[in-house]
């Protein structure tokens, strides 16, 4: 639904964006994850149209979006700091937003009011910073936007009001096939979040992975031989890590659950347990070879 193929975007004479390509499905929750200055900003305004590539294709709904006031209207981008009219009151701004955005719901702007309990009347820009953001959220899914960009939105945010915007995102998906782009340093942030996740370094998307996938495919299991079982298991298994306490042994293995399983089960052993990965270690595990820049992102 969403494609950037091949986007090129110099700044003074900079390559910011390199050759960049990505997908993101209709409905989808895309966690767009990079280091500091990796292009993640640079990309999402390319995709909301603020900024035009030198060459590629940024589309939405197979519609080219720069210029594009059709499907603008129903992309809503959230900077990483959001910014209002100076001495705008939240009611004020949603007023603006109303006359702007054809899908401006009353109805939602009233009911959300229940969730970020903020002054209506009061100027936004004496809010605290993760009050501001409060109200950019409150703002934003008012328009029902059918494709959210979120630039590091959590940033500033309590851990009460974190989980409830998060639970809002989820429902808007659920209830109106809503897509989600959402920015990040730290994959922790996102993982409870998005079905997919892009990592994005020089410019360069350079993994993109669907998340049910990729914990499908790599397990954790916990498992112990009798002590005259023979090392040949071993072979058999093939696990890409391992590690031994006593007799116990911790694998991370590739495959199919069942036929893992199986495999093991004709060894007979004496403890067999799968254990949960988080993405954090299905990343590490399954990118071995990855570079130290990629690393950090998944480790900070
Ligand atoms: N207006 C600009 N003028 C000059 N350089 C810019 C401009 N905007 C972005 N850049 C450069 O482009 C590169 C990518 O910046 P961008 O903000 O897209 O990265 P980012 O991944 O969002 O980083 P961060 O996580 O630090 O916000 C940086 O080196 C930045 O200095």
């Amino acid at each position: 639904m969403i494609k950037l193929e091949h986007v090129n975007k110099k700044i003074e004479k900079d390559q910011i964006l390199d050759d960049l390509s990505l997908n993101v499905n209709k409905g989808s929750i895309y966690g767009l994850l990079g280091s500091n200055g990796a292009g993640k900003t640079t990309m999402l305004k390319t995709l909301a149209g603020i900024l035009k590539q030198d060459s590629g294709t940024v589309t939405i709904a197979g519609e080219n979006v720069y210029e594009n006031n059709a499907i603008k209207q129903s992309v809503f981008f959230m900077p990483d700091y959001p910014t209002f009219f100076p001495q705008y009151t939240t009611k004020q701004m949603a007023k603006f937003f109303q006359s702007i955005y054809p899908n401006w719901s009353e109805e939602r702007f009233l009911k959300l009011g229940e969730v970020f309990e903020l002054d209506v009347n009061k100027k936004i820009h004496t809010y605290s910073k993760g009050l501001q953001r409060q109200a950019a959220f409150w703002l934003a899914l008012s328009t029902n936007p059918s494709v959210f960009i979120l630039d590091e939105p959590f940033d500033g945010l309590d851990p009460v009001i974190r989980t409830k915007v998060k639970n809002l995102l989820v429902q808007e998906v659920a209830e109106r096939d809503m897509t989600v782009i959402i920015s990040s340093h730290n994959l922790r942030e996102v993982e409870d979040l998005c079905d997919h996740i892009g990592i994005i370094h020089k410019g360069t998307c350079m993994i993109e992975k669907d998340i049910d996938d990729l914990k499908s495919d790599i397990h954790k299991i916990q498992v112990a031989f009798p002590k005259e079982t023979k090392e040949d298991w071993k072979e058999s298994v093939k696990p890409l890590y391992m590690e031994q306490r006593g007799s116990v042994y911790m694998l991370i293995v590739r495959g199919e659950k069942q036929k893992i399983l199986t495999n093991i089960e004709t060894f007979k052993p004496v403890l067999l347990d799968m254990l949960p990965l988080t993405l954090e270690e299905i990343f590490i595990y399954e990118m071995g070879d990855m570079n130290y820049a990629i690393q950090n992102i998944l480790l900070s």
